[in-house]
């Protein structure tokens, strides 16, 4: 990816058409190496929380892995050059597509093995605030037999798998897409984002 004011032409591009795409080169290896050490390491230290589901916050079977938000103030390096990484492309889509999106929200994920999320839609019920999802992958080493793919929902009934390969950042437009995270047979890390618009009130 060069670094020019286009470097994200061509991520502008596939989300204007297809709504959808998948980033392979949004950090260096070092770099996705380093947050994937730091969320192995937070997991093992029982760090992270098991999610919740919605309003209400309840525990739920509906997903089974256990986060850590990163907050202004307390990000840690590698934290850091991510959120500023993905600010900048947050800032592209801005110019590019004209979405107003005024922030980002990342939390890291850990699924344990058998652990997933049930088919969903990102955007929140009461809220119309998340507008792309980001994903970004750090398992070094992923086959398809480790089973955890994100299932992504098409139009038309057709779905794609999308492998949690290390430095991958998967995007999708957060109110078009239903998606859902299958059980692998090993840990799976990630970087679940969302880049937000002001809100324009409640959605019923
Ligand atoms: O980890 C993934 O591939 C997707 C996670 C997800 O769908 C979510 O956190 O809403
Ligand atoms: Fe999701």
């Amino acid at each position: 990816m060069n670094t020019g004011s286009n470097e994200f032409s061509s991520v502008t591009n596939a989300l204007a058409i297809d709504g959808w795409c998948v980033v392979p080169d949004l950090l260096s290896s070092a770099q996705t190496q380093a947050l994937a050490a730091e969320c192995r390491a937070m997991h093992e230290a029982q760090q992270l929380t098991p999610a919740r589901v919605g309003a209400a916050r309840t525990a739920t079977p509906l997903r089974g892995d256990s986060t850590h938000w990163f907050q202004t103030g307390t990000r840690s390096a590698p934290q850091q050059v991510f959120t500023d990484r993905l600010d900048a492309l947050r800032i592209a889509l801005n110019r590019e597509l004209m979405l107003g999106l005024v922030e980002c929200e990342s939390h890291y994920a850990v699924y344990p093995p058998g652990a997933g999320y049930t088919r969903h839609i990102d955007r929140l019920r009461d809220s119309d605030a998340r507008v792309v999802s980001a994903v970004f992958y750090l398992n070094e080493g992923w086959q398809e037999a480790d089973g955890g793919a994100l299932r992504l929902y098409l139009d038309g009934g057709s779905h794609r798998d999308i492998y949690p390969h290390a430095g991958n950042l998967l995007l999708f437009l957060s109110a078009q897409f239903e998606h859902e995270v299958l059980p692998a047979t090993r840990d799976r890390m990630s970087i679940a984002c969302w880049m937000r618009q002001r809100m324009s009130g409640p959605v019923f």
